[in-house]
């Protein structure tokens, strides 16, 4: 954590300087999925995911990630299915990515590291009247977790590279409209799901993850494209949007559950 890297003096970027798991933390992500500890559970159900391409609003780069945010004062993108016990009304997307393609996301599975990670985050819509509500809560949030790898050059994704280079300072924002994040999916619907945290502060234990077993691929150059952003406004020293990952954290005997067997 942000003590032991301060006792090697080694750099703790500004973001950890909060605890690595907050007091009492006893559901925090990111974890490691152990293939063979998850439990097929044959009471969860198919995930249901509608999206509408008109809710779609900005993305902005808010000095940490690139997100996409949606329109969300009706039900028009929502989740509900799987785990859910409710609709789950879609925020926003972003990613987490590494500086080379050794390492970038959040999540590992056996203990594999993906260059880059989606996540898709929805908030309570039944239970709460806002996200800012709703992150405060547990069953508050879901997030759908999608690995990246690089291979073939993905389609979709390239609709929001291309507008990265007008977003590379911190709290800068471009207009974004008529995208479907359906398109960022894998066509297989297996995943895993367990009851974890944001993985950024304020760290809250309110998610329930829901983690797609197959990702999705992107080139090489896609990838470049998310490191040409900058953690730094405009005007200050530069520095790449990179590494924008959080450490794996302890398991507290949680069981991770696949919708497949
Ligand atoms: C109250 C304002 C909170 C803004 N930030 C929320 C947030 C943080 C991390 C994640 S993540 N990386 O766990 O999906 C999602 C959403
Ligand atoms: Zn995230």
């Amino acid at each position: 954590g942000g003590d032991s890297a301060r006792l090697l003096c080694l750099p703790v970027h500004p973001l950890w300087q909060s605890p690595i798991t907050i007091p009492g933390g006893s559901r925090q992500s990111p974890i490691n999925i152990q293939w063979r500890d998850s439990v097929y559970d044959p009471h969860l159900k198919p995930l249901e995911i509608r999206y509408d391409p008109e809710t779609c609003l900005h993305m902005w780069n808010n000095g940490y990630c690139f997100l996409v945010e949606f329109e969300d004062s009706t039900d028009k993108s929502y989740i509900t299915g799987g785990p859910l016990e409710n609709n789950y009304r879609l925020k926003q997307f972003h990613f987490h990515w590494g500086a080379i393609n050794e390492w970038g996301s959040e999540h590992t599975v056996d203990c594999k590291v993906f260059p880059a990670e989606l996540h898709l985050v929805h908030w309570n819509s039944c239970k709460f009247a806002s996200f800012e509500e709703a992150v405060m809560e547990a069953n508050g949030l879901a997030v759908i977790g999608v690995f990246l790898k690089i291979g073939a050059h993905h389609s979709g994704l390239q609709n929001l590279v291309e507008v990265l280079p007008s977003i590379k300072h911190k709290d800068t924002l471009v207009e974004f409209d008529e995208f479907d994040p359906s398109c960022l999916l894998p066509s297989c619907p297996d995943y895993w799901t367990y009851s974890g945290s944001l993985t950024t502060p304020p760290l809250t234990e309110s998610v329930t993850w829901i983690i797609k077993k197959k990702p999705i691929e992107v080139d090489e150059d896609q990838l470049e494209m998310f490191r040409m952003l900058l953690f730094n406004s405009f005007g200050d020293e530069e520095q790449r949007m990179v590494d924008n990952f959080r450490p794996l954290q302890p398991l507290m005997g949680r069981t991770v559950r696949s919708s497949f067997s």
